[in-house]
């Protein structure tokens, strides 16, 4: 009844309102955090190809849990992707609530950030456009990593970029991820007061710094590694060797050891 009563006049019959919108910023906040801490372990282990292929699939190997089950078992990635997937959706649904619905709110938050003229402000217009392109954008990757978690590897995964064209999807996915990853890390430090100190303005100057820092290393080292994928699968492409999945080096030592081609 109560429910019933503040869906109409927005307050309870007491004179409360809900602590509902409460929660759901904290669950924004907490998802959040969640993905900004995540996508930072994503590229330094994506980014593992720059190492050498054989360390990718050593990586890869290790997350399907090849230690425990021989030769690993992909399914335990889907696993992980249906997680973050969920975890991503929750998040999104609780961004949906902070966007424009139409275009006379639009129009007012346009006109209230350039009267308050605040770079904060600005930001958040970045992480309004750039959540609004990765609904898109990270559902289409999130979808295709969950059912096909058995095709990740040095050759499966530059096949992927270059020849299934998914590329340009990450370009765009790259982008929208680090700008708005490293706002929304530098946002949620601002408004809990996280690194705050004696001087919290000097504070916040200092995480302007790291912010950009942050951000720039994650796109020139997410952009080394989408080349470091399209210079194989373009390799590969061109070798005609569509479909061939990578084999590390010590597997084909121990094969030619076993037939007597190495002393
Ligand atoms: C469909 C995808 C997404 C949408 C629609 C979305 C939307 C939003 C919006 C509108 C905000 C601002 C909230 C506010 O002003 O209070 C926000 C905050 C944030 N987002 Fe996203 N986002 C998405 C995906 C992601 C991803 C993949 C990451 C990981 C890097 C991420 C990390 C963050 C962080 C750390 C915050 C700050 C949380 C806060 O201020 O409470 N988001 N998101
Ligand atoms: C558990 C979840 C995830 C897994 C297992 C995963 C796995 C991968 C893999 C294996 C690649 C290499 C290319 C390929 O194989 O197609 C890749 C690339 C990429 N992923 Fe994810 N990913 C996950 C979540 C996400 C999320 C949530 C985002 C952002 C919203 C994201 C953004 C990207 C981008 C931008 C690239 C391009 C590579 C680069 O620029 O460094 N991924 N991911």
């Amino acid at each position: 009844m109560s429910d019933l009563i503040e869906g109409y006049l927005g307050k309870t019959v007491e004179g409360k309102k809900s602590r509902v919108p409460a929660k759901l910023d904290y669950l924004q906040s907490a998802t959040g955090l969640f993905l900004g801490l995540f996508m930072w372990g994503h590229m330094f282990l994506v980014s593992s190809i720059l190492i050498s292929k054989d360390f990718m699939y050593a990586v890869t190997k290790f997350f399907e849990a090849s230690f425990i089950f021989d030769g690993g078992e992909p399914i335990i990635v889907s696993g992980v992707v249906l997680f973050v997937f969920i975890v991503f959706i929750t998040h999104a649904a609780m961004g949906m609530r902070k966007l424009p619905s139409n275009f006379k709110q639009y129009q007012v938050i346009k006109a209230h950030a350039k009267s308050m003229g605040h770079e904060d402000t600005k930001l958040w217009f970045i992480q309004a456009y750039t959540g609004f392109a990765m609904f898109f954008l990270g559902s289409v990757h999130l979808y295709i990593m969950m059912t096909n978690a058995d095709a990740i590897g040095p050759y499966a995964s530059a096949e992927r970029v270059w020849s299934a064209w998914m590329w340009p999807l990450y370009i765009l996915l790259l982008l929208a991820v680090e700008l708005h990853g490293s706002i929304g890390l530098y946002r949620l430090a601002v408004k809990w007061g996280w690194f705050d100190g004696k001087d919290p303005k000097a504070t916040r100057k200092r995480l302007k710094v790291w912010k950009k820092a942050l951000t720039w290393f994650f796109l020139i080292l997410g952009f080394a590694t989408l080349a470091a994928y399209i210079k194989i699968g373009y390799e590969n492409q061109q070798a005609g060797k569509i479909g061939e999945r990578y084999v590390p080096t010590a597997q084909i030592m121990e094969y030619k050891i076993n037939n007597g081609r190495v002393a």
